[in-house]
């Protein structure tokens, strides 16, 4: 049963130039001027109970924005949503007790209060029940491991931390939906992961209804099980993660520091760098970098598994470090609309498994 509706959902910002110079500043403040932006053109879509979404696309593409409309902060220019029955912009306060969101920028905990503090507030703002709310409190204390510093000022925390004590918080009242706007952003490697399997946890175990937006293809991959892409506020797929991994997550990129230098792997006297051992000269394998002692490769997984691929290297050269990065959301982007785009390898994406 679809408990989110959205139909033809469209946002345009209307915001006044500023102008610079003495002259321009004053004839702007007699006739000023406005400037329109359609952060989101025309998006439908239905979301069932207990369904993780992954709401994707690159900067600008009007996620966020979307997700302000779909939890009552923003109203929108055009177009219909409802939210468990709910009209957001029209009944945020009734809608409230049912949702929550994580804005991964933004925090929701009190700075110079410990994040029990701020729990024993929005028990109190959402009128829990204060047996019940112990209960539940001590239940998600436990299950995000928060309990060394639960009574630390939420200012002196890690950014892991906070976010883990964020994500408890937002869980406290038993939303039938979460709204995760980038929950894992700026996160190490292991943070990043326990993130993950923590939503994932308590979507199996709660049934609870996640929207989750994220730059990180790891994200999508590991917690959602349908991915919506939209670009220019538009939705430009609505598909299966399985599907997405499938067409457009194959690639993975290796970086591999190696002992020795990287001539030792490679066929002399072509203009593009090729792997010279026999098993790696496979269409699935691309040498994107190789310079000195650092090789960077593309690996089509779906044609050929890593672990062959790092097994096969590492018999011909000791591995002194290793790092496996997904695309970036722009390149999967790219390769929906059919070309590649030349975007840089996201750093952020880069997920360590050697050291
Ligand atoms: N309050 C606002 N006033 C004017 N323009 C805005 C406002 N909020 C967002 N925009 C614009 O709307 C567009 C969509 O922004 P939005 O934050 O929804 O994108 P996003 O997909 O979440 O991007 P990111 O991945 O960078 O967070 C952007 O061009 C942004 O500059």
């Amino acid at each position: 049963m679809s408990i989110v509706e959205v139909s033809h959902l469209a946002k345009t910002f209307r915001s006044r130039e500023r102008a610079s110079g003495l002259a321009e500043s004053v004839r702007s403040f007699v006739r000023p001027r406005y400037r329109s932006r359609e952060a989101v053109r025309d998006i439908s879509f239905e979301l069932d109970a207990g369904e993780v979404l992954a709401f994707i696309g690159p900067n600008g593409a009007g996620k966020s924005t979307t997700i302000k409309m779909l939890t009552g902060i923003l109203y929108p220019s055009a177009g219909s949503v409802r939210v468990l029955g709910y009209t957001p912009w029209q009944q945020r306060r009734q809608l409230a007790y049912h949702i929550a969101s994580v804005f991964g920028q933004k925090s929701q905990l009190w700075y110079h209060l410990p994040p029990q503090d701020t729990f024993d507030l929005l028990a109190r703002i959402y009128e829990l029940d204060m047996n019940e709310y112990r209960r539940r409190r001590d239940f998600l204390i436990e299950v995000f491991d928060i309990a060394d510093y639960i009574r630390t000022p939420a200012r002196k925390l890690s950014l892991g931390e906070r976010m883990r004590c964020e994500l408890a918080a937002t869980f406290l009242h038993r939303p039938r939906i979460v709204f995760l706007d980038e929950p894992t952003i700026g996160l190490d490697v292991i943070a990043r992961q326990r993130i993950r399997d923590l939503i994932a946890r308590l979507n199996t175990e709660e049934g609870v209804t996640v929207l989750l937006t994220s730059h990180d293809a790891g994200d999508v991959e590991q917690v959602c099980r349908r991915a919506i892409v939209i670009n220019h506020g538009e939705i430009i797929l609505d598909e299966s993660v399985a599907t997405l991994k499938r067409d457009y997550l194959k690639e993975k990129t290796i970086d591999l520091q190696l002992a020795g230098t990287v001539d030792e792997l490679l066929s002399p006297g072509s203009d593009e760098p090729q792997l010279s051992i026999p098993e790696l000269r496979h269409a699935g394998i691309r040498v994107l970098q190789a310079q000195e002692h650092s090789l960077r490769l593309s690996v089509d997984t779906l044609r050929c598994p890593l672990e062959p691929v790092v097994a096969t290297i590492m018999q011909r050269q000791h591995i002194l470090d290793m790092t496996i990065s997904d695309p970036p959301m722009e390149t999967i982007i790219a390769s929906i609309y059919g070309s590649q785009s030349p975007a840089p390898i996201a750093a952020e994406n880069v997920s360590s498994l050697a050291g």
